[in-house]
């Protein structure tokens, strides 16, 4: 299983907390076999920690055939796999973990299901409370979202940086900013702490190709010290 490791190693110290590391998320809706070609390149263009598969109004049978072409890709660069919504569809296809929203079940069903190495994220939109509701409930992750406007997933939620700030000061556990972030508006957040940006349209609507979307959050990403 290959974790999804924010490199605080044994030392919890946000005074040398590491870089902040990038987390690509699927379009709602893939074609294959040109998408394990798109995700060949972006993983090759530059360090991912995670990638998610998020489709969108497809059937079961969809997500494990997607699931299938992909997973190796992933596993070929240390990239850790998380299935958006399912954690039975991630038990079956050996994810590394699940992206779990508000609705989409309780994350003691999800480790019953994944086991205990599983990475585990959960939604919490511009909530306190329900980050630390998340991390009670034995959450990996939260994230927090959507920072800015996005077409990808209109959100009536806006948290701003100091969500992050406020987190990290609270919480070992790693957190994730997504929506509409760009290298152009990434740096407020990536300086408020947080340890994972999640992006979709960034990557794969880059005019250049998917592997110029990640190589264009290069200088973003910062180098780890505080
Ligand atoms: C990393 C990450 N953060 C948030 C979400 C959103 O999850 P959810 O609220 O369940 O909405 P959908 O993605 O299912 O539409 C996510 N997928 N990934
Ligand atoms: C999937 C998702 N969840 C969000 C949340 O706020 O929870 S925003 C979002 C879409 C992210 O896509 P893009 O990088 O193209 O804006
Ligand atoms: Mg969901």
């Amino acid at each position: 299983m290959i974790p999804l490791d924010p490199g605080f190693g044994d030392r919890f110290d946000r005074q040398f907390r590491p870089a902040c590391q990038l987390y690509v998320v699927s379009p709602p809706a893939i074609v294959l076999p040109d998408f394990v070609e798109a995700l060949k390149a972006a993983l090759g263009g530059g360090p991912v920690a995670a990638f998610q598969l998020r489709l969108k109004d497809v059937s079961d049978d969809e997500v494990l055939r997607a699931a299938e072409a992909l997973l190796p890709i992933c596993n070929d660069h240390e990239v850790a796999f998380l299935l958006n919504d399912r954690a039975d569809l991630a038990a079956k296809i050996g994810a590394d973990g699940v992206h779990l929203g508000q609705s989409d079940g309780a994350i003691a069903e999800a480790r019953a299901l994944l086991g205990r190495d599983a990475q585990i994220g959960r939604t919490c939109h511009d909530s306190r409370h329900l980050a630390m509701e998340a991390g009670e409930e034995g959450a990996d992750y939260v994230a927090f979202g959507a920072f800015y406007e996005t077409t990808t997933k209109p959100s009536q939620y806006r948290p701003g940086p100091e969500i992050l700030s406020w987190w990290t000061v609270l919480s070992q556990l790693p957190c994730v900013a997504i929506g509409g972030i760009t290298p152009d508006n990434a740096a407020p957040i990536v300086a408020a702490g947080a340890d994972f940006i999640a992006v979709v349209n960034a990557v794969w609507k880059h005019p250049n190709g998917p592997a110029s979307g990640v190589a264009s959050f290069a200088s973003v990403l910062g180098d780890g010290t505080a």
